[in-house]
């Protein structure tokens, strides 16, 4: 199964960091997620509670990523795509979570990864 569901540069803004100065102020951090699930019992129904509802699940990144401050980037990832995976059942996604502000001298630094697997329906 190929169907994907895309949210693109979805921000939050929250304490991130491993230095001092870093603990008392919240930076700006952008989600990018690749979310499998089958979209054909929607589109046949054109009924939303067929589909995974990204604007339920952006809430809900969003109010977890606001409401905890984490050091790593790495932390954070992995408790989103944890989250993910429980809460709206996906089976596989890919996440990638910016932080922009990390180096002067960088445009960006990321993390990506992915978790789940890609249950092909036996027939
Ligand atoms: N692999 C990582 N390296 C670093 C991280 C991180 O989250 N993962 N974080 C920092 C600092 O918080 C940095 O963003 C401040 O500029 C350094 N290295």
């Amino acid at each position: 199964m190929s169907d994907r569901i895309f949210i693109e540069g979805l921000w939050v803004e929250t304490v991130i960091g491993v230095y001092d100065w870093e603990r008392s102020i919240k930076q700006r951090l952008f989600f990018d997620l690749v979310l499998a699930t089958d979209i054909r019992p929607a589109a046949a129904a054109d009924d939303i509670d067929k589909t995974l509802n990204y604007k339920t699940l952006s809430d809900r990144v969003i109010e977890f990523s606001e409401s905890k401050s984490h050091q790593l980037i790495e932390t954070l990832a992995e408790q989103v795509a944890e989250l993910i995976q429980t809460e709206f059942k996906v089976s596989w996604l890919s996440l990638k979570l910016s932080k922009p502000g990390a180096l002067p001298r960088a445009k960006n630094v990321a993390v990506y990864i992915e978790r789940g697997n890609l249950r092909e329906p036996t027939t």
